[in-house]
């Protein structure tokens, strides 16, 4: 399976803290980001370097900088954007391209009312970003998107995955490779993440909660 669930002790004890039901607003909001912070570093570890000379406070001195794809953070509306300063803390200078989704929560199917990519995107390493990967829907729609759009290499940084996300992930599009802090347990009969984290966009922007048990 393409997914990688990154056990850092840092990682683990702010999912724990995510995970309280009487978490803030605030606090949701600041674990989220710094969460997303240390995925982008591990999905960022094989990023094409080359040297090159510079002058330094004792002369020419060999350095190192980023030679490979530009990259375009995807953060999927809303939840997405609660991990975006995160990544942009990391990766400064990376251009974003929105996809606006919202997910029925009927059917569990995702409904597109965004699409606003940056250019050249087959030129560029593509990081989706949404706290939850539930039954994978909406990052499937996002990769067909992508994909459409030329993107060739793409990357997904999600805070919890349930099983059932990652497997539709990996049978529709498997050269995407998840990042997550956590492979939960399942979904439940609406479609909602085993611990998981409750509703995350409603967690992150502060809006009535329809955590369904
Ligand atoms: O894997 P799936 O079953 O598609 O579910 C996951 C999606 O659901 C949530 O967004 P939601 O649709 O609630 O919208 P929001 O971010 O605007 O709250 C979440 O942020 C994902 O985008
Ligand atoms: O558990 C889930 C599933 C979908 N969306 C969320 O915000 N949480
Ligand atoms: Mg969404």
């Amino acid at each position: 399976m393409n997914v990688k669930e990154i056990r850092h002790p840092l990682i683990r004890h702010k999912l724990g803290l995510m995970r309280r039901a009487d978490i803030s607003t605030k606090n949701f909001r600041e674990l989220a980001q710094e969460v997303a912070s240390l995925l982008t570093y591990e999905a960022t570890q094989d990023m094409a370097v080359e040297e090159h000379s510079i002058q330094g406070w004792c002369g020419e001195v060999q350095v190192e900088k980023l030679s490979g794809k530009k990259v375009t953070v995807v953060p999927i509306l809303r939840a997405g954007l609660g991990m975006l300063d995160g990544v942009l803390s990391l990766i400064p200078s990376a251009k974003v391209s929105v996809i606006g989704l919202v997910r029925n929560e009927q059917t569990l199917e995702a409904d597109t009312y965004l699409e606003k990519l940056v250019g050249n995107m087959n030129q560029r390493l593509a990081l989706i970003i949404d706290p939850m990967l539930a039954t994978g829907g909406s990052m499937v729609a996002t990769i067909d998107m992508l994909k459409r759009a030329g993107a060739r290499e793409i990357r997904a940084l999600v805070l919890v995955a349930a099983p059932e996300g990652i497997a539709r992930v990996n049978a529709t599009h498997p050269d995407v490779q998840i990042y997550t802090a956590s492979i939960d347990e399942r979904l439940n009969e609406h479609g909602y993440i085993i611990p998981g984290l409750g509703d995350a966009g409603d967690k992150i922007f502060g809006t009535k909660q329809k955590d369904v048990q």
